[in-house]
């Protein structure tokens, strides 16, 4: 279970833009955050995927109580988690070929070894044509490059997925593309989803229980006493 318990968090000490927020996710479930642009919903997903340290509060990765983030968290915790931004264009890396995009998180935990395979695999099940991987950013799409990044995302089988506003930049049909994709994944892989997002629609399709930012604070009285 991913437990995100009392969190207060921000970038300017003393005045954090998340206070006191308690949410959990279990594994298999997927679990939609709504709330307004600005409220702090993707700071919250930073700190759930352990890439921003909170001032105050508990992650607890099952069972287990987080103490370090980002480079700092043990490999074991920091590879449990796949993340997905909003842009595309800003968290890829513009000189990389998709390709060699999809394959960073292999590379960088020494699992060269089979990457181009899990790679092609992974182009298949995020719809990218094999002449794509071949391309660098500038020369994709907003929709092709969010392919990539979720098949980066994938790439190391987290068993946490974060997505923020994944689909907010795509067209419809790139949309329910990659909705799908998320949720065979979840299905044959038992992965819990922190799904964030405006479109409340969209989320109620996507996901078992929607929760709206003015709840995550009073959403688990019990877990922020103890
Ligand atoms: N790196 C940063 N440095 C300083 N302030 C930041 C930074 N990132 C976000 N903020 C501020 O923190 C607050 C919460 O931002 P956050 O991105 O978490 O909100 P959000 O709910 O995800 O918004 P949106 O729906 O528009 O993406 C905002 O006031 C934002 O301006």
């Amino acid at each position: 279970m991913l437990e995100l318990r009392a969190i207060t968090a921000g970038y300017d000490r003393g005045a954090p833009c998340v206070r006191d927020a308690s949410l959990t996710v279990e594994p298999g479930e997927a679990v939609g955050l709504l709330g307004p642009s600005g409220c702090g919903k993707s700071t919250l997903a930073r700190v759930a995927a352990l890439l921003h340290r909170p001032e105050s509060g508990t992650v607890i990765l099952d069972g287990t109580p987080v103490r370090r983030w980002r480079h700092a968290a043990p490999r074991e915790q920091r590879t449990a988690f796949g993340v997905v931004f909003q842009q595309p264009r800003l968290s890829a890396d513009p000189r990389l070929r998709l390709a060699q995009l999809i394959a960073e998180p292999l590379l960088a935990t020494g699992r060269r070894e089979g990457s181009a395979e899990r790679v092609a695999e992974l182009a298949e099940v995020v719809g990218l044509t094999p002449d794509l991987l071949s391309r660098r950013p500038h020369e994709a799409s907003d929709g092709q490059l969010q392919r990539a990044c979720l098949a980066r995302a994938l790439v190391l089988r987290p068993r946490w997925l974060v997505c923020d506003e994944m689909t907010a930049m795509l067209d419809a049909s790139t949309t329910a593309a990659l909705v799908t994709v998320v949720e065979d994944y979840r299905r044959t892989t038992g992965a819990g989803v922190l799904a964030i997002g405006h479109d409340r629609p969209l989320l109620r399709r996507w996901c078992d229980r929607t929760v709206h930012w003015d709840d995550v604070g009073a959403e688990e009285p019990e877990a922020r006493r103890s």
